[in-house]
């Protein structure tokens, strides 16, 4: 079956269309991180810059996913009435793409080109937006790259791939990558003390100075001033290349991962000298020095009648690590210091996302300014030269873009392979499904969740072994921990926030580790009978199956790699959460999975609606009120997210469950406003009535939720002269009702109400339908208008910093919000204050 039309709205829905032909996995495919050839795939790349290093290759390429913004009557209609035109805003050179992160080792150059050709990644350009594997190679091509390498390897660049490099300043590029990671991307920055990482949220007008420090091969020291502002203050010789060329010497190690996983079963006390060794025991207390501190590195060795072969790789990798990670955050902090800077801020790939580096490094920034210096840590750690070689590209806009319209996704691979996997993610479902079929196994160290463990603990001067959670590295390339940007410049910050800066969209903290377990129970035991539904909406054929499974499997691993590492995927909170299986039901096609469970709702629903607002008619204006509130809570019940709503279903009819329900609702609530608005809708003896101009309805469920519950409250604020605009969701989750939906809904509903009919043409969602009202004039309306508009969402939950502009343009003259539902009122939005009254429900 053809996905909905809906399926283009915001967000990644859908996918860039991929060419499949001979699309292998390259190499051992039991390998645990092989890599995947798309050779002919013609993702419309429109742009990619390269960072070439002493030791790693970083390439940073964007794909362009097509407008395919549809004809659909309500968006032409609600663009209208809203006044939403293309023309006030900034026309983006990207009209939403992705950003895609790749590394190769230098030493491996012609991978790095085998790959850039066959994605034909050098023939982009920004000004072909129509190139196709037709079009010929651009002679003039050009790309955009920094780094030694750039200058080194420029002419083997035009050899291979007939392209000249155009070089960009490294420093330069290292300064604008970090100062665009900083502002655009929310929860870039993290500190990393004792095991423990946390989120820092950076203020963009108060991001400098800042000190910068890049540990590559080598390592640089910037001071940043502002934009395009910054000194290159310092540097050292002694950083990745040392730590990497030293320890391949010493322990024999194949690869940097081994080398690092080597330190976590090592310990350094055996070829370090400590001051407790050298002070027979005992601390050095009157300068501040515990017998644990490093007095001085590989220090026994002089000692020591051994020789290399006597000392365990392991101890000697740790020794190295503690050494120049040390030696890198002592010179930082003296750097600091120079210039009176209060953040450090360390990037490049020596710190490959590896705790207990990032805790030396932390602890000797600490140590050193007792406290007053802080070290940070960047999530794109390794990209900051090549995103700034990217934007250096003026036309494509991208330093214009805000953090709201950035999205990061995590697609199906990541927790087993991260950003290893080279290209967009696959499109073909066959080669995905047997993808993730071939990692089942792999990845049993993953899915099996393992247990966090407790923080490591630190003494003076030191630890004593690295807080190492088990013995195996994470793979390389899922440690990157980076996903794919999603660039949509049409996301919005709500404009009825009343502190956007202050809003935090999640309730539950998931860094409660309890809260953590609970949510993690919760989705594994609702996955099988989400399997079902979601084979079932495709027909439940042998395909549907195995794509079912797959996207069980996905899910699950996503699920176990988080559990291990909450941070995984940057800041964890419920919504990203929920959001995650939503993206991977559509990610194995699957557009909607409640989708014929919807459709049975909404016709049992509409059958019994006439009789349901007859009743209401019956009652006087107060008791009206209040049944149609507990009306939206007995209707809010049916959710197919919750089990114990799942199991009420079978104790009657849609409308026994309902009228069961109502009656259970009642007052007082456990938080009860109700008398409050109460009085700004009905008066109380002194005040009248003051009607609201426009409410903004966050519905939730189809069928009974929105047919019996939100519409009857719709109608209440449409017959006081309140303007009503729904607001749904711009994709399926569970069975939460779509803009695309509502229309015919609301059409349906009309023709058993003459207020929700008049609105509805008022707000031109009756197009159709005019002609077949119920006593069929043609009088014009003078009805207050009832719209439909999509949030920009595809999950339960929503995040008002990131809303659809036909919500941001439907919010600029509402003075009443409604949020429905669990998702979107509790787990969600629950502490939200905004600049007009709002209604919780
Ligand atoms: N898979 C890997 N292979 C090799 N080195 C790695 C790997 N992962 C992390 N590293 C570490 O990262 C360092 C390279 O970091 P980065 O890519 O930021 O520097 P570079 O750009 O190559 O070097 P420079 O900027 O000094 O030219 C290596 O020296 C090593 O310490
Ligand atoms: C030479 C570069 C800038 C190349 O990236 C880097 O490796 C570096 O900063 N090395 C340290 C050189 C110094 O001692 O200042
Ligand atoms: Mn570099």
């Amino acid at each position: 079956m053809a996905p909905p039309a809906s399926n283009s709205i915001h967000r990644s829905g859908s996918r860039p269309q991929l060419d499949l032909s001979k699309a292998a996995i390259q190499g051992n495919s039991e390998e645990r991180d092989p890599t995947i050839l798309l050779p002919n795939q013609s993702d419309d790349i429109s742009h990619l810059a390269l960072d070439i290093g002493g030791s790693l290759i970083k390439l940073v390429y964007f794909s362009r996913h097509e407008d395919r913004s549809s004809d659909d009557k309500r968006k032409k209609t609600v663009k209208e009435r809203l006044g939403i035109s293309n023309g006030n805003r900034r026309s983006y050179p990207i009209l939403g793409g992705r950003l895609h992160f790749v590394k190769f080792e230098t030493s491996k150059l012609n991978e790095c080109l085998d790959f850039i050709s066959s994605k034909q990644l050098h023939r982009g350009g920004i000004d072909s937006h129509r190139w196709n594997s037709e079009a010929p190679a651009n002679e003039n091509a050009v790309i955009k790259a920094t780094g030694g390498g750039a200058f080194k390897f420029a002419d083997i660049f035009k050899e291979r791939l007939g392209v000249s490099i155009d070089k960009e300043d490294e420093m330069d590029c290292l300064v604008a990558g970090a100062n665009f990671l900083l502002k655009a991307i929310r929860h870039e920055a993290f500190t990393h003390m004792e095991g423990h990482k946390e989120f820092v949220q950076i203020d963009p007008n108060d991001l400098f100075p800042y000190l910068l420090v890049n540990i590559g091969s080598g390592v640089s020291m910037i001071k940043v001033d502002g934009e395009g502002k910054f000194q290159r203050v310092s540097g050292t010789n002694v950083g990745g290349g040392t730590y990497w060329g030293l320890g391949r010497l010493l322990t024999k190690c194949k690869s940097f991962d081994e080398l690092l996983e080597l330190s976590q079963r090592g310990d350094n006390r055996t070829i370090d000298m400590l001051v407790g060794d050298i002070y027979g025991g005992m601390d050095y207390s009157k300068i501040g020095l515990s017998a644990s501190t490093i007095a001085s590195s590989f220090g026994k060795a002089i000692s020591d009648k051994k020789e290399l072969e006597d000392y365990r790789p392991e101890d000697i990798s740790l020794s190295l690590l503690r050494m120049i990670s040390y030696n890198i955050g002592q010179i930082s902090y003296l750097n600091a210091l120079r210039f009176g800077l209060k953040r450090i801020f360390f990037g490049g790939f020596f710190i490959r996302g590896h705790a207990y580096t990032m805790d030396t490094i932390s602890f000797a920034v600490q140590f050193w300014s007792q406290g007053e210096a802080q070290a940070m840590f960047l999530r794109h750690e390794g990209f900051l030269g090549a995103l700034g070689a990217f934007m250096s590209n003026e036309k494509h806009g991208l330093d214009d873009l805000m953090v709201h319209q950035l999205v990061e996704r995590f697609p199906m691979g990541a927790p087993y392979t991260g950003g290893k996997i080279h290209g967009p993610p696959l499109g073909d479902l066959n080669e995905k499904i047997s993808w993730m079929e071939k990692f089942v196994l792999k990845g049993t160290e993953i899915t099996a969740p393992v247990p966090m463990a407790p923080h490591g603990t630190t003494g003076l001067g030191g630890f004593e072994v690295p807080s190492s959670k088990g013995c195996t590295l994470r793979s390389d390339a899922s440690a990157l921990n980076v996903g794919v940007l999603h660039l949509v410049p049409t996301l919005e910050v709500f404009p009825l926030l009343a502190d956007p800066k202050m809003y935090e969209p999640n309730t539950i903290d998931l860094s409660d580790h309890s809260e953590l377990e609970y949510w993690f129970t919760v989705l594994s035991e609702h996955l099988p009978d989400l399997v079902d539904k979601a084979v079932a909406s495709e027909g439940g054929t042998d395909d549907a199956k195995r794509r079912g499974d797959a996207f069980a499997r996905a899910f699950s691993a996503h699920l176990a790699r988080l559990m291990e590492e909450p941070a995984a995927y940057g800041k964890l909170g419920l919504a990203n959460l929920l959001e995650l299986r939503e993206e991977c039901l559509r990610e194995f096609q699957f557009h909607d999975a409640y989708r014929s469970i919807k459709q049975r709702e909404n016709e049992a629903s509409l059958a019994v609606l006439p009789d349901l607002l007859m009743e209401l008619d019956r009652m006087d204006e107060e008791a009206r009120l209040l049944t149609l509130i507990e009306g939206v809570l007995a209707a809010n019940i049916f959710d197919w997210g919750s089990r114990a709503c799942v199991d009420l279903y079978h104790k009657g009819t849609i409308i026994e469950i309902y009228r069961m329900s109502r009656d259970k609702m009642q007052r007082p609530w456990r938080v009860d406003d109700f008398d409050l608005f109460k009085e700004r809708m009905l008066g109380s003896k002194g005040k009248k009535p003051r009607p609201h101009k426009r409410a903004l309805l966050f519905v939730d469920n189809s069928g009974a939720d929105v047919i019996l519950g939100m519409l009857p409250l719709a109608r209440e604020l449409l017959r006081r002269g309140t303007e009503v605009v729904l607001v749904a969701n711009s994709l399926p989750a569970l069975n939460d009702v779509t803009a695309m939906e509502l229309p015919d809904i609301v059409a349906e509903a009309a023709k058993h109400c003459d207020i929700l009919r008049r609105a509805a043409e008022a707000g031109g969602l009756l197009v159709d339908a005019m002609n077949n009202t119920l006593d069929g004039s043609k009088e014009n309306s003078s009805s207050v208008p009832l719209m439909v508009v999509e949030n920009g969402c595809g999950s339960p939950c929503i995040d008002l910093r990131q809303v659809s502009s036909e919500l941001a343009a439907a919010a600029k003259d509402a003075d009443l919000i409604i949020l429905e539902g669990m998702g979107r009122a509790l787990h969600t939005n629950f502490n939200a204050r905004f600049k007009c009254d709002a209604l919780k429900i």
